[in-house]
């Protein structure tokens, strides 16, 4: 199977195929799937390839149970172990509302451990979007250093982009570059959204780039000893960092607004340091 390949299962193929025979219209599809809790750029994907008789469906594939599209199926259902490509991720825990999951084993102790040291000599101060201008700035809202990585900048950067397209269905030029950060003791990301605000001069200039930040993956590259969580105040939830953890959300609710119940920071970091690396996703290709 290419890196590029979606994994849809035989049931998906032969419920798309039915639908399609009784004239269902692509969009009606496409919202089925995301009522049935597939991520919608996912459901566009498969659809618009099945409606012009391409449907992507790889016999051989380990994959084939649909990665995370398979979590739309209920809790008694949905797999605790997502298959893709030759990796086993665990899922550690799934919010329905913002759509929020932990995945284990998303990344190797090894990749891990690269990235860190890749990126180690080249971080400086973290920027921030100015909401008036859209250029990224210095602020003490973000109290981190922090690097990045352009896309398929080494392979290991692109294994993981193909990564997060086999699991999510979003393609690596919807992924922003990769953005690396490092918090010492005490450093911390103040609450915030990542989806950007529309009536704003900087939000708008950025909407242009792609279109609205739709979902975040937050990979923890390190163990923190103490602090450092990932928390959602309008929710009351706190994800501690394990290393090769990644935390996935959704910024759009069902009907496709911005979700305010997904703000979120990076709280104090108590004692060690703490690595992340971010992938932003955008509605369209980021440009
Ligand atoms: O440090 C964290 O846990 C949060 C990072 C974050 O919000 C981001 O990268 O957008
Ligand atoms: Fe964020």
């Amino acid at each position: 199977m290419s890196a590029q390949t979606l994994a849809v299962s035989h049931e998906l193929k032969s419920w798309l195929d039915s639908q399609i025979a009784r004239g269902c219209t692509a969009a009606s599809l496409i919202d089925a799937m995301v009522k049935s809790g597939h991520p919608r750029p996912y459901a566009e994907r498969v659809v618009r390839g099945a409606a012009g008789g391409e449907a992507v469906v790889d016999e051989g594939s380990t994959a084939d149970d649909g990665a995370f599209s398979m979590m739309g199926e209920g809790a008694a259902q949905a797999p605790n172990t997502l298959v893709v490509g030759e990796r086993e991720v665990q899922v550690m825990f799934a919010l329905a509302a913002p759509r929020t999951v932990m995945f284990g084993d998303f990344l190797t102790a090894d990749e891990c451990d690269r990235l860190v040291e890749l990126s180690r000599s080249k971080i400086k101060p973290s920027l921030v979007v100015d909401p008036g201008t859209g250029d990224f700035v210095p602020d003490a809202a973000r109290t981190s250093e922090g690097t990045y990585f352009n896309h398929a900048e080494n392979p290991l950067v692109s294994s993981i982009e193909a990564r997060i397209e086999q699991m999510f269905g979003f393609e690596p030029r919807q992924q922003e570059p990769m953005q690396i950060l490092r918090y010492g003791v005490g450093a911390e990301y103040s609450p915030h959204f990542d989806y950007f605000n529309v009536n704003e001069a900087g939000g708008r200039r950025q909407l242009e780039r792609g279109g609205q930040r739709v979902a975040t993956l937050i990979m923890y590259l390190n163990e923190v000893e103490a602090g450092g969580a990932t928390v959602f105040p309008s929710i009351g939830l706190e994800v501690k960092p394990r290393k090769g953890c990644a935390l996935y959300f959704e910024s759009l609710d069902d009907a496709e607004n911005v979700d305010p119940r997904t703000l979120h920071g990076g709280a104090p970091v108590g004692k060690g340091e703490k690595w992340i690396a971010t992938k932003w996703i955008r509605e369209r290709a980021y440009v």
